[in-house]
């Protein structure tokens, strides 16, 4: 991407929206290029990389340039039960709090726990609108990378820049390279985007995407659904990308239409006409292109401590010297050994003792209904855990509505409120240390979920075939497990 004065020239999707927030161009071409000045429509914020942003503020006297294109929510460290009652955690508490007091003083809109809008940052955007196509959105998180399934420029920044932008509403960034990743044929029934987000990081690697927006195309992709989109956009960041996109579409204006803070009448049309543009030009160039055939693919899980570290559900754990190099065959060897596995063992073996269904990877409605469909008139296997926790309030309360809130209980299952929950060991909702947890999220670095835990990322339908059979698994494997 060279973000270049010649906008005439065929551009790829990335570079249109990027080209339509420059406000000063950075000199100089190629490798010498200066960064840009880049126009930020949305920043999103939530408590954990945000109370050194608004100290930088205070210490500067400046206020937040734009209220009205900021909002924040709580979702790392609260806790997912007892939410009417003070935090125990002291430090979460203090974190919490202080999101709390900045967002009173500089005049940001919180969503708090308890209030339907709360919930995961990356849940809550699209939610509520505010996540549009063509946008810039950002976050002092490296999961922003979500809202790229709008068509937006959507990138995670340290929390320097989040100062940066609470002060001037711009940032000043080096023009990114385009990758394009184009998923051909169609996903076969039982096979989810969460099982192509893995296999794409397996196949480029955890820094395949390094210095890359990734646009993700072909009929597979433009089959998916937003939230299936969100979900494969939330992991580019596991590749290594910046950022990832989806060209907007039919499905992408359904979507927003009619949500709290989309355009209405003439701005919806007026909006939806500028959105139409935002397609890759027939004959534009990609620095990089990978080719992914969507109906090879099947159920998708890790066995190691990276997300790059995946296979197959049908294959079997593999052996260090499968790997070329000594490096990658050592970081086989350490990851085997922290997560307890044998080399030859096939994952449909490898048993579990906890299930967590959530996160801004796949904690969205469409999420919990593929659970619900696998769990209806089933239990959770016995001597298994398992936790479904709703991304957000609007979540839960449809969650509720539809009735799935009954199928996970009467399974087995933990439901809780919105929150990250166990995706990370930031609040109560953690893994013991030895724990084995098949887990809708998308990190599995060791002791992410807690000191000690063992993660498998999967999709929420293997998930939910894991907790009825008490070993990784997906729903083809029920079958004689009758509901
Ligand atoms: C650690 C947490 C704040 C985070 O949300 C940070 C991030 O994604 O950048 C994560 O999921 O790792
Ligand atoms: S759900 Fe997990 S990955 Fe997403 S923002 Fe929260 S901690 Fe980060």
């Amino acid at each position: 991407m060279s973000g270049s004065a010649a906008q005439n020239r065929p551009r790829t999707l990335a570079e249109k929206v990027w080209d339509d927030h420059v406000v000063v161009r950075g000199e100089g071409e190629g490798e010498n290029r200066k960064p840009d000045l880049i126009y930020i429509d949305l920043q999103l914020v939530h408590e954990v990389t945000s109370p050194q942003a608004f100290d930088g503020l205070r210490l500067a006297g400046r206020p937040v340039r734009r209220p009205d294109l900021t909002i924040a929510t709580e979702d790392h460290n609260v806790p997912t039960v007892d939410i009417d009652k003070p935090i125990a955690d002291l430090v979460s508490r203090t974190q919490v709090d202080t999101l709390r007091r900045n967002c009173e003083e500089f005049g940001i809109r919180l969503h708090p726990m308890g209030d339907k809008e709360q919930g995961i940052v990356h849940v809550v955007g699209p939610q509520l609108g505010l996540t549009q196509p063509g946008m810039t959105v950002v976050c002092g998180d490296s999961h922003t990378s979500t809202h790229g399934a709008f068509g937006s420029i959507a990138m995670g920044i340290g929390t320097s820049e989040v100062e940066h932008v609470l002060a001037t509403q711009t940032l000043s960034l080096r023009p990114f390279k385009t990758m394009a990743v184009t998923v051909t044929g169609e996903l076969q029934p039982g096979v989810t985007s969460k099982d192509l987000i893995l296999a794409v990081i397996a196949e480029i690697g955890t820094g395949g995407g390094q210095g890359h927006i990734i646009e993700y195309r072909g009929e597979a992709v433009e089959k998916l659904s937003m939230e299936a989109r969100m979900t494969m956009c939330n992991m580019s960041i596991e590749a290594g990308a910046r950022a990832g996109m989806v060209a907007p579409d039919e499905t992408t204006f359904e979507y927003v239409k009619g949500r709290p803070h989309a355009p209405q009448g003439e701005d919806w049309d007026a909006a939806v006409d500028y959105w139409k543009s935002l397609r890759t030009d027939e004959d534009a160039v990609y620095d990089t292109e990978v080719v992914i055939d969507g109906s090879a693919l099947t159920p998708f899980v890790t066995w190691g401590t990276n997300p790059g570290q995946g296979i197959p559900l049908g294959d079997a754990v593999p052996f260090p010297e499968d790997f070329g190099d000594d490096g990658d065959a050592a970081a086989c060897r350490s990851a085997l050994e922290y997560m307890d596995l044998e080399p030859g063992t096939p994952m449909r073996e490898v048993g579990i003792d906890v299930v967590f269904v959530g996160s801004c990877t796949n904690g969205r409605i469409e999420d919990l209904r593929a659970v619900a469909e696998v769990m209806d008139g089933r239990s959770v296997a016995p001597g298994v855990r398992m936790m479904v926790v709703p991304g957000s309030g609007r979540v839960r309360e449809q969650a509720i509505a539809e009735g799935l809130d009954r199928i996970f209980i009467e399974a087995g299952a933990d439901w809780r409120q919105p929150g990250c929950s166990m995706c990370l060991g930031m609040n109560p909702d953690q893994l013991a240390p030895g724990e084995r947890c098949a887990s809708t999220s998308n990190r599995n670095f060791e002791g992410r979920q807690g000191k000690g835990g063992r993660t498998h990322l999967v999709s929420p339908a293997v998930a939910a075939a894991s907790a009825v059979t008490g070993h990784l698994a997906a729903p083809s494997d029920l079958e004689h497990i009758h509901a």
